[in-house]
């Protein structure tokens, strides 16, 4: 009898979900395993949402956004009375091991059950935050970093004409990832972050010399994680005199088709998670570090802080002061 193997997604959803169990399915199948597919996540776990992952379940979604197997939060998952119903779930359909979709608390999730029944998993870090640790990149980041790249463009269009400030704010929860390399990469005067100290004097007078200079807009991005949205927006109205809109880009930052590299990093996590658990590893999550890809054991991953990196943080200082 073929070793079951259910995949599922979990936590808040990432472009490059789709790619990566359309792609685990695929190689699991090639490696004689039977796959199974667990819809709402943990939720579904303890609910018994499992369906065969047949092929037309999972052809022709490379390209979709967010997670056809969707995504939840689930209480319960915390207490062993629907852990136990979990686990029996998977025990009646002979499903000896899963990989999991998501962020850490998905991660640690999973390492509970695996404390409690002996079930295998490999997790494949999906957040647009990039905030998981021991890892340079998370599915998600590299297509929710496009769509806030078309939208501060399409915003410069209409700053430009009107002679506004803008301030956008953009997710990643505690995480400045996102505001950094969209301020590089859109050019904004001005970004603030949690991990980076901020001196609004210093940047209302490098401003006021720009504006004397000749600059007749300004564009500014914040990350959620600092709340200073609506205050940036006031005093760019009130001390730099330039009248200002404040856009928060919200949820349309979680969709969208995956970009090329997603589906590329989707595929290579999804090959790493089936060839870690069919050499025996129990607990492994998918990395990429470095320019190389690997897997560490969770308690590297989930015990230690997401840093960012300080090349990055150097090359933003200045949008800070
Ligand atoms: N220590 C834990 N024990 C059991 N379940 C957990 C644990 N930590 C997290 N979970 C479960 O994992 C789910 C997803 O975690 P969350 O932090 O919301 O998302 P993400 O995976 O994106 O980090 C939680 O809703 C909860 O059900
Ligand atoms: O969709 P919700 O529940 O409003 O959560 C919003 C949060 O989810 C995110 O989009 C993604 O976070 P996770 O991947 O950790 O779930 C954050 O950037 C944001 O703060
Ligand atoms: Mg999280």
């Amino acid at each position: 009898m073929k070793k079951g193997l259910a995949i599922f997604t979990s936590g808040g959803d990432a472009a490059g979900m789709n790619p990566a169990v359309k792609c685990v399915v695929e190689y699991a199948t090639k490696r004689g395993y039977e796959p199974w597919l667990v819809y709402d996540g943990l939720r579904g776990l303890i609910d018994d949402q499992f369906v065969r992952a047949e092929r037309d379940l999972v052809s022709g979604i490379l390209h979709r956004g967010g997670t056809i197997l969707r995504s939840a939060r689930s209480k319960r998952f915390f207490e062993l009375e629907h852990r136990q119903k979990a686990y029996e779930n998977l025990k009646k359909r002979g499903i000896e091991k899963l990989v999991v979709i998501g962020g850490d608390g998905s991660f640690r999730a999973l390492n509970q059950f695996y404390a409690d029944f002996g079930v295998p998993f490999a997790g494949i870090p999906a957040t647009i935050d990039n905030d998981i640790a021991g890892t340079d990149y998370c599915l998600g980041v590299d297509t929710a970093l496009n769509m806030i790249r078309q939208s501060v463009d399409s915003i410069r269009d209409t700053a430009t004409s009107f002679s506004r400030a803008f301030v956008i704010e953009v997710m990643g929860r505690h995480c400045g990832y996102l505001a950094m390399v969209s301020s590089l990469a859109c050019g904004a005067e001005i970004c603030l972050t949690p991990e980076l100290p901020y001196d609004l004097d210093s940047i209302g007078s490098r401003l006021q010399a720009d504006i004397a200079d000749g600059r007749r807009y300004v564009l500014a991005i914040v990350a959620e994680g600092t709340q200073m949205g609506d205050y940036l927006t006031r005093w760019i109205n009130d001390s730099i005199n330039m009248e200002a809109r404040l856009t928060v880009l919200g949820h349309v930052q979680r969709g969208g088709s995956p970009t090329v590299r997603d589906r590329l990093m989707a595929h290579k996590f999804a090959v790493g998670a089936i060839e870690a658990l069919e050499v025996g590893k129990t607990n492994a999550i998918m990395v990429y570090r470095d320019g190389d890809y690997g897997d560490l054991p969770i308690n590297e991953v989930c015990d230690s802080k997401y840093v960012l990196d300080p090349k990055l943080l150097s090359m933003c200082a200045d949008l800070s002061k």
